[in-house]
């Protein structure tokens, strides 16, 4: 059993952040006036209903997508001042995405896949392997290190996809859904690997989900209700 990690500094905060997307000549208020602080080592869930916002704040957490109003600080940079370039760099560096659908590249097996996150940092290909290698055994999976994706069952391909998220050693993890393609039993092995992730390493987790199980058992949670942030605990 793992024990929770307490988490202090503050690695993330949002101030006053709205999103609107325009849809021809409507426009969708996603988010309306987000004010939310992440600390570093934090171990979280975003909840909501379908719609209510949550792809659209992790897009916003992920820097893939830009506020149309309100402040985003990551370790107290204003993200609004860093250059396309830099915000690429900055995620590069900082932040690992994983995918509901896994989005594994199909003719590269396990170890490629998760090597190619440091290939293209231009590390030299000996360390990309022998670090890729080190994370799949981490996330049980060293003698998977040759299956390609389409050789993996589900939960074998989220680790494969969590493994590719840590092995650049990102302050924060960002995961949509990270369970909702799995069975139940399968989900919950994935959410204590990345309980475990969080205890050993102090990688902050931040994922949406719907699923009460995982709700339950997460550090924070940040509900949200048609794009408002309507309760934290
Ligand atoms: N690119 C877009 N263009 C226009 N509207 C969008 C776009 N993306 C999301 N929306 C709208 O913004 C609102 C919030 O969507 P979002 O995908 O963030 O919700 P969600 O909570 O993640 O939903 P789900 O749980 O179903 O994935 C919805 O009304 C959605 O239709």
């Amino acid at each position: 059993m793992t024990q929770e990690v307490i988490s202090t500094t503050k690695l993330i905060d949002f101030e006053g952040v709205s999103k609107t997307y325009q849809l021809g000549n409507q426009k969708v208020q996603a988010l309306k006036g987000i004010d939310l602080t992440i600390n570093s080592g934090d171990f979280m869930a975003i909840a909501g209903p379908s719609g209510s916002g949550k792809s659209t704040l992790l897009n916003l957490l992920a820097l893939i997508d830009t506020p149309t109003n309100g402040q985003i600080t990551y370790n107290d940079i204003d993200i609004s001042t860093l250059s396309d370039n830099q915000k690429t760099m900055y995620r590069n560096k900082e932040i690992g995405i994983v995918f509901q659908n896994y989005n594994l590249i199909p003719v590269l097996d396990a170890l490629e896949n998760v090597a190619f996150a440091l290939q293209v940092q231009g590390i030299p290909n000996h360390v990309c392997l022998s670090r890729a290698e080190k994370i799949l055994k981490e996330v049980g999976l060293g003698t998977h290190l040759h299956h390609r994706p389409a050789n993996l069952s589900g939960g074998q391909k989220q680790r494969v996809a969590i493994a590719r998220a840590l092995v650049t050693n990102p302050s924060v993890v960002i995961a949509d859904e990270p369970t909702a393609a799995l069975d139940s039993k399968t989900g919950m092995e994935i959410l204590d690997l990345m309980k475990e992730l969080n205890y050993t390493k102090h990688t902050t987790f931040i994922f949406s989900t719907h699923d009460n199980r995982i709700i339950n058992s997460v550090q924070h949670v940040v509900q949200i209700e048609d794009g408002l942030l309507i309760n934290q605990y």
